[in-house]
C-alpha cells in the first residue's frame, strides 16, 4: 500500500431535492493519476468542489492527507493546486502581475515566484507574453496561464478540470509530459475530462461516476478487460447505457433542416 492523500466515504451531496452524489467511497495514494470522468451534471465539478473547501454541506467523510476537510484547518489548501473548468482572471492584470499576485497570496517571496513564473511561461511558449496584459491572450495562452498558476507553490495535489481546454498538440503533448512526470515524483493528480483518448493515456486510473456512483475503478487494461471494449469512449458508451448518437443526429439533422 502506498501513501493515502485523499480518502472519501460516503460522500452525499443534494442541491434543492436533486440528489447529485449519492454515496461516493474512493481511496486515492500518492502518485495516482486519476481520469475522473463521467456525462454532463454526473457530479464530477460537484465532487472538486467539495474536497477543495468551495462547495459546503454535504454528508460524509473527506479526508485530505489524513485529515477530515470539515474540522476548520485549512492548511491542506497550501498543498493543493486547482485548474477551474471556467476561471475569473484578472484581465487588466498582465501575466507577470497575475502569477507573481498568486504566488504570494500562497506566501512565496516575490523574488522566487517572479523568477518561477518567468521560467514556467518561457517553458511553455509563453514568454514572450509575460508581461502583457492578460485581456491581450488567446484562449491557449490563458489556459497555460492557469495551469502555470495551480503548479507555481509546487503543490502535492492537483486538481484539473478540463485543463487542456484551447492547448495546441503540441502543448498537449509537453503537458502530458509534465503530468506523467509530476506523477513520478509522488505528486496525486485529479484528472476531469471529455476528452476519452487523452483520459485513457494519461491516467494510472479511471474513475467512471454515473448516476450520482461511482460505476466504474480501475486502470485502462482492467476497464477493458470488464467491459470487451476497444477504447476508453466505448467503455464510456457502454457503461453510462448510450447507443442512440446515431439516431438522435439523424434527428438533429432534420430539426435544422426545417424552416
Ligand atoms: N450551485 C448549484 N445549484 C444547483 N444545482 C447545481 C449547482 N451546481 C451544480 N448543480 C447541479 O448538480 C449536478 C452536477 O453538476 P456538476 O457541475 O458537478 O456536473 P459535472 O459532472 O461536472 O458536469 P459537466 O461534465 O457538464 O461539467 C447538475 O445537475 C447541476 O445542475
Amino acid at each position: 500500500m502506498g501513501e493515502e492523500v485523499l480518502s472519501i466515504q460516503d460522500l452525499q451531496k443534494n442541491y434543492g431535492a436533486k440528489k447529485v452524489l449519492q454515496g461516493i467511497n474512493l481511496t486515492v495514494e500518492r502518485g495516482e493519476i486519476i481520469g475522473y470522468i463521467g456525462p454532463n451534471g454526473a457530479g464530477k465539478s460537484t465532487t472538486v468542489k467539495l474536497l477543495l473547501g468551495i462547495e459546503e454541506g454535504y454528508t460524509g467523510e473527506i479526508k485530505i492527507f489524513g485529515t477530515d476537510i470539515s474540522d476548520g484547518n485549512i492548511d491542506y489548501k497550501r498543498r493543493i493546486g486547482y485548474v477551474p473548468e471556467i476561471a475569473e482572471v484578472y484581465d487588466n492584470l498582465t501575466g507577470h502581475e497575475y502569477l507573481t499576485f498568486i504566488g504570494e497570496l500562497y506566501g512565496m517571496e516575490y523574488d522566487r515566484v517572479d523568477y518561477k513564473a518567468k521560467s514556467l511561461m518561457e517553458l511553455f511558449g509563453v514568454g514572450e507574453v509575460y508581461h502583457s496584459r492578460i485581456a491581450s491572450y488567446s484562449k491557449g495562452m490563458r489556459q497555460k496561464l492557469l495551469i502555470i498558476s495551480s503548479m507555481l507553490h509546487n503543490p502535492d495535489i492537483l486538481f484539473l478540470d478540463e485543463p487542456i481546454n484551447g492547448l495546441d498538440a503540441n502543448s498537449v503533448m509537453i503537458f502530458k509530459e509534465i503530468l506523467a512526470q509530476l506523477a513520478a515524483h509522488g505528486k496525486t493528480i485529479f484528472y476531469s475530462s471529455h476528452i476519452m483518448d487523452v483520459v485513457e493515456k494519461i491516467s494510472s486510473r479511471i474513475i467512471l461516476l454515473h448516476g450520482g456512483n461511482i460505476v466504474a475503478d480501475g486502470t485502462f487494461a482492467e476497464l477493458k478487460n470488464q467491459n470487451h471494449e476497444g477504447t476508453l469512449e466505448e467503455i464510456f458508451n457502454e457503461l453510462t447505457d448510450f447507443h442512440e448518437h446515431k439516431d438522435i443526429g439523424t434527428r438533429f439533422v432534420s430539426v435544422v433542416h426545417e424552416v
